[in-house]
């Protein structure tokens, strides 16, 4: 993972690279990529990827979607059940706001008006985050909220093989409701929703009913929500995410590996309908429902 955070560092500033990538795999355990111009031109990196003792690699997923649509909370179920870290790029530039330092202020107004950071802040927080989990001895990932533009995917593309790409979709009505529904608690960072979707089926859209997700007492008092979820900053994440994002699926759509999921509910009713599109089993949830 070192080295895959040192090729995505390299990989961004050099374009060229990325153009020769595909001449260079060669094996489909590693990827190589040429070294930037101004290295020796026979410098070769290499990224290993991680295998367990039966050789089978871990996941490296991807989840894609608007803004609300539950990417965090589906990613971070499936980064439990599978046992690989669930990175989220939204959160490691929470995290770099919260830290007060000299990026923050510059973010914090990028954010707070709904757009998209520069590629190469986003580059920079994502490397820091692998070299962490690297040192932990990760394996596998599950990206949320990367890569959100054309850019970023042939970057990531250039380092890694990706093998699937999960696409969440919900009406847009529901998806700015979620947004300002949404809630977190300041001392446990628990995530809650106090919207209580029902919309009916109108214009072609299917009818949607989500409950909320109501906090503990425990937490109730401590709720807080993100400064960008105002009805103003969603609406404009949301245009963001149709101008530059969308894109990135028709780059996965093309490559065959984008799988749509339309979210037919709340958590209880679209969980195990994921895990079935997913070929994944929840061993855990049988056994204790068996029991
Ligand atoms: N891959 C990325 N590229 C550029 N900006 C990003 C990226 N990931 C997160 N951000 C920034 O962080 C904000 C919050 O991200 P996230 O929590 O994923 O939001 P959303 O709920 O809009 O999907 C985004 O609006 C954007 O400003």
């Amino acid at each position: 993972m070192a080295t895959l955070n040192r090729v995505i560092r390299s990989a961004y500033y050099s374009p060229f690279t990325i153009r020769r990538l595909s001449d260079l795999v060669s094996d489909p355990a590693s990827i190589r990529i040429a070294s930037t111009p101004n290295q020796s031109p026979c410098t070769r990196i290499t990224l290993p990827v991680s295998r367990d003792a039966l050789g089978t690699r871990s996941v490296q997923w991807v989840f894609l979607g608007c803004p609300g649509v539950g990417k965090g909370t589906y990613a971070s179920r499936l980064s439990n059940l599978l046992g690989v870290p669930h990175i989220a790029t939204g959160d490691l530039v929470r995290d770099e706001l919260a830290s007060s330092g000299p990026l923050s202020k510059k973010l914090a107004e990028i954010v707070n008006k709904g757009q998209l950071v520069p590629d190469e802040v986003i580059i920079d927080l994502l490397s820091k985050r692998l070299e962490k989990g690297q040192t932990k001895g990760e394996t596998g990932f599950i990206l949320d909220g990367f890569p959100r533009t054309i850019r970023q995917a042939e970057i990531l593309e250039g380092v890694t093989d990706i093998d699937m790409v999960i696409n969440l979709k919900l009406r847009e009505d529901a998806l700015l409701a979620k947004c300002l529904g949404r809630r977190i608690c300041s001392q446990c960072g628990g995530n809650f929703n106090v919207a209580a979707i029902d919309f009916k089926g109108e214009n072609g859209q299917p009818g949607i009913c989500m409950p909320p997700l109501l906090p503990p007492p425990q937490c109730a008092s401590k709720l807080i929500t993100r400064t960008d979820d105002t009805e103003e900053v969603v609406k404009e994440r949301l245009r963001v995410y149709h101008d530059q994002c969308e894109p990135v699926e028709d780059f996965y759509r093309a490559r065959g590996k984008l799988l749509e999921f339309n979210l037919p509910g709340g958590i209880p009713e679209s969980w195990p309908k994921l895990l079935r599109a997913l070929h994944v089993e929840d061993l855990d949830n049988k056994q204790s429902a068996a029991a």
